[in-house]
């Protein structure tokens, strides 16, 4: 007999007609009330989930008694009790790897769109305010060569790494939980305590996952650390953030500006402080939002979810303790 999966994720036709093939799949097309009433109704049934940006917690998940793995079309995986699922022994997997490189080329954009100011003399631009050769008020500050700082020097931290060096002959600082000593040779890194990090880098890079343990690890006191020149980045997840701390921090011209492509809550509100501000770069969390990319995650997920309900272990198990 087929397996039962919801998917809360719409895929590509090839993709949906492989898992069609193997299963008897139910569609939740968005998550709106409605949706989310159509996912409750299907969980009962559901032996596999795949999808992303839900927070799947234990009173969702209590309501799929069958349930064998679930596939996140994510690499992050902070929107999952993970203690939870491994006790109910369900596999969660994840996709690695083939968000890598894209991810690491929006921070990149993001470090360029901060220093040279892209987004604000582009606007400038198309407002018509571009009625004379622009003087320093509207210049940026150099990229190539100033010193990039990696916190979290996993794959994208070092995906970055090597654009930075590479690229634009910026030495590169780190901090994470341990040295690295390939990453080192590779790009000339030297480690860094968190603080020293804040302290040194021109730009300050968050690349690391959102856990307990990095929940609000930048806050007013970090922010303090930084320098006038320091620009901001964070790809990682908003509320590795303090974001009130940040706002003052960009008010203050505490920290010259930020690239942020995640927020304490999303989608950000039209309202926030932080698009009030002219030094900050604000992208709707698209890290890894090209086709290819997006395609290429989401054959992942339907490769774990399909291997994990067909007893093999996925490529991609988050929760190895769950594996029996
Ligand atoms: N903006 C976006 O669209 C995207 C955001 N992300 C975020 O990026 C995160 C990182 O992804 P990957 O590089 O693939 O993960 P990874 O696991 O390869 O790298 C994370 C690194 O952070 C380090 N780390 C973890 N906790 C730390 C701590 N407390 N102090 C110092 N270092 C710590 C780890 O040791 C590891 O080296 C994801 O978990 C996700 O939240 C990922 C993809 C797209
Ligand atoms: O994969 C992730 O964790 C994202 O944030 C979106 O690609």
């Amino acid at each position: 007999m087929k397996k039962q999966v919801v998917l809360y994720k719409k895929l590509s036709a090839p993709l949906m007609a492989r898992l069609h093939e193997q299963a008897e799949v139910t569609l939740i097309e968005s998550l709106d009330t409605q949706g989310l009433a159509k996912l409750r109704d299907a969980l009962p049934r559901a032996q596999g989930l795949l999808g992303a940006s839900l927070k799947l917690d234990a009173e969702l998940l209590d309501l799929a008694p069958h349930l064998e793995a679930i596939a996140s079309v994510s690499v992050g995986v902070d929107n999952y009790d993970i203690g939870y699922l491994t006790e109910r022994r369900i596999l969660l997997s994840n996709t690695p790897d083939v968000l890598t490189e894209t991810t690491a080329d929006t921070g990149f954009a993001l470090i360029l769109a901060t220093a040279r100011r892209v987004v604000e003399l582009a606007n400038m631009v198309r407002d018509g305010q571009w009625t004379r050769n622009i003087g320093p008020a509207h210049f940026g500050t150099d990229v190539h060569g100033k010193t990039l700082g990696i916190i979290g020097m996993g794959r994208i931290g070092e995906a970055l790494a090597q654009r930075g060096h590479f690229g634009f002959g910026m030495p590169v600082i780190y901090h994470s939980h341990s040295p690295k000593p390939a990453v080192e040779q590779r790009f000339n890194a030297q480690y860094r305590s968190l603080d020293d990090l804040l302290q040194q880098a021109d730009f300050v890079c968050l690349t690391l996952p959102l856990t307990a343990e990095t929940e609000g690890l930048i806050g007013t006191r970090q922010f303090a650390l930084m320098r006038p020149e320091t620009i901001f980045i964070n790809i990682s997840r908003g509320k590795v953030v303090d974001e009130a701390a940040l706002i003052r921090a960009l008010s203050n011209r505490q920290i010259r500006a930020a690239g942020l492509d995640v927020f304490e809550r999303e989608p950000l509100n039209h309202d926030s402080p932080l698009l009030q501000l002219n030094n900050v770069v604000a992208t709707p969390h698209m890290g890894s939002a090209t086709h290819e990319t997006r395609e290429a995650m989401a054959r992942c997920a339907v490769d774990n979810l399909l291997a994990a309900l067909a007893g093999q272990r996925p490529v991609n198990l988050v929760n190895p303790q769950a594996w029996r």
